[in-house]
C-alpha cells in the first residue's frame, strides 16, 4: 500500500521541513523539497545543508531541493511545512499544481489568526481538491534530523489513508502512529506552544521544579477542556500530540516557545527576536476560542495577557495563584 506514496513532495525548506525532507528519504521516498527563496535552495542544492535553519545536518541524496512550486505536480503526497500564519497563502498557490485527491499533510501547529480555523480547515479551504491530513507529536527538528528516536502522530479522516501515509513515511527512529482523529491532533499542536511559553516563564522566574510541573498538569487540563469543546477525543489528547508534546515543549529551552518565555521570565523581552514562536502568534486566537465556547484557560489567557502588554509577569503569576481554591476535575 505503501507504494501509492512513493514521492513526497516537501513545502517548507526551514527547520522542520528539511529534518522531515531527510525522514522521509530515510524511508525510501523520493523527495523534493520545495523553498521560497531561490538563493538558500541553490545553496543547499550545492553544499546538500541547510545552515541557516538546520545546521550541522547533511540533506539526503534523495532530497531534490526546488524553489519551483510546479515541480511538485505528480508528487504523490503533500507535507505542507510552513508557519501556520502563512500556510493558507502557500497552499493556494500550490492548489493549481495538485491532483484531485491528493493527500496534503499540515506539519504546522498553530490556529489561523482572523479566522479561528484549524490547519486542516485552512487546507480545505485554500486547496479544495486536495485530501488534508494532519503530522504532530513530540519532535524537535534537530533530532528526526539526527536519526534520534521519535514519536508522532499521523492523521487523516480516512482511517486507511492514515495508516498507509504512516507506514510510507515512518523508519525505525521515525515512528508514526496513525489516527482518523484530525481535530484532536490538531487542537493538542497549537494548544501546547502557549502553555510552553508559560512554562518558559516559570523557569525565567525560578519559580522551582514543582511549580514546573504543576504548571504542565493545569496547562494539559486546560488543553483537555479546550480539546473537548470543539471535538477531540479524550485519546488523541492524552496521546503523543497532546500530552506528549506538551511534556516536551514545557521541559527544554530548546524550544522555541519555551525559550520565548523563558526569556519573558528574565525581563529580557521577546528573544530570541526572528526565531519562530508559533504560541505567541496562537494565544489570542485559542483564548478568544476558548472564551466563546465557554472554557475556563487561565493560564492560556495570563500568556495572552502578558504578550498584549496588558499585564505584567509578577501581575500574571499574582493572578494565577490568587484563584480561588477547588476541586482538582
Ligand atoms: N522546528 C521544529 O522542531 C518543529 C516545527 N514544527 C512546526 O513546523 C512549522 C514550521 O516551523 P519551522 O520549520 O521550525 O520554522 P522555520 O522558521 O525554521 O522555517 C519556516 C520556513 O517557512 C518559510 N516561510 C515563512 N513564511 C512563508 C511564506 N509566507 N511563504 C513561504 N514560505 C514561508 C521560511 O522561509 C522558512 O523556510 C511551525 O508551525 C512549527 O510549529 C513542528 C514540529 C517540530
Ligand atoms: O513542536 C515542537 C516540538 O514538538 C517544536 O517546538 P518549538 O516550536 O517550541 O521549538
Amino acid at each position: 500500500m505503501s507504494a501509492r506514496y512513493a514521492s513526497i513532495g516537501v513545502v517548507g525548506a526551514g527547520a522542520w521541513g528539511t529534518a522531515l525532507a531527510n525522514a522521509c528519504a530515510r524511508a525510501g521516498r523520493e523527495v523534493m523539497l520545495w523553498g521560497r527563496d531561490r538563493d538558500l535552495i541553490a545553496a543547499m542544492a550545492r553544499t546538500r545543508s541547510n545552515p541557516a535553519h538546520l545546521p550541522g545536518v547533511v540533506l539526503a541524496d534523495d532530497v531534490r531541493p526546488t524553489a519551483d512550486l510546479a515541480a511538485l505536480a505528480g508528487m504523490d503526497a503533500i507535507l505542507l511545512v510552513v508557519p501556520a500564519q502563512a500556510s493558507r497563502a502557500v497552499a493556494a498557490e500550490l492548489a493549481p499544481h495538485l491532483a484531485a485527491g491528493t493527500p496534503v499533510v499540515t506539519c504546522a501547529k498553530g490556529i489561523e489568526r482572523g479566522t479561528s480555523l484549524f490547519m486542516t480547515q485552512v487546507l480545505g479551504e485554500a486547496c479544495p481538491q486536495a485530501v488534508p491530513a494532519i503530522l504532530s507529536g513530540p519532535s524537535f527538528a534537530a533530532d528526526v534530523a539526527a536519526g534520534l528516536p521519535t514519536a508522532v502522530t499521523l492523521a487523516a479522516r480516512d482511517p486507511g489513508m492514515a495508516e498507509a501515509l504512516a507506514t510510507a513515511l515512518g523508519s525505525s527512529s521515525f515512528r508514526l502512529y496513525h489516527s482518523a482523529d484530525v481535530r484532536g491532533v490538531e487542537i493538542g499542536g497549537a494548544a501546547k506552544n502557549v502553555l510552553a511559553i508559560a512554562a518558559g516563564i516559570v523557569g525565567g522566574r525560578k519559580l522551582g521544579a514543582s511549580a514546573g510541573a504543576a504548571l504542565i498538569a493545569r496547562g494539559f487540563a486546560e488543553l483537555m477542556r479546550f480539546g473537548k469543546a470543539y471535538g477531540a477525543r479524550a485519546e488523541t489528547l492524552t496521546g503523543l500530540s497532546g500530552l506528549g508534546d506538551l511534556i516536551l515543549t514545557c521541559s527544554t529551552a530548546q524550544s522555541r516557545n519555551y525559550a520565548l518565555g523563558l526569556s519573558l521570565g528574565q525581563d529580557e523581552g521577546l528573544h530570541p527576536p526572528g526565531k519562530l514562536a508559533e504560541g505567541a502568534l496562537t494565544a489570542s486566537v485559542l483564548v478568544a476560542m476558548a472564551q466563546a465556547r465557554g472554557v475556563d484557560m487561565p493560564i492560556a489567557r495570563a500568556v495572552e495577557a502578558v504578550l498584549a502588554g496588558r499585564s505584567d509577569i509578577e501581575q500574571a503569576i499574582g493572578s494565577l495563584l490568587a484563584r480561588p481554591q477547588k476541586a482538582e476535575a
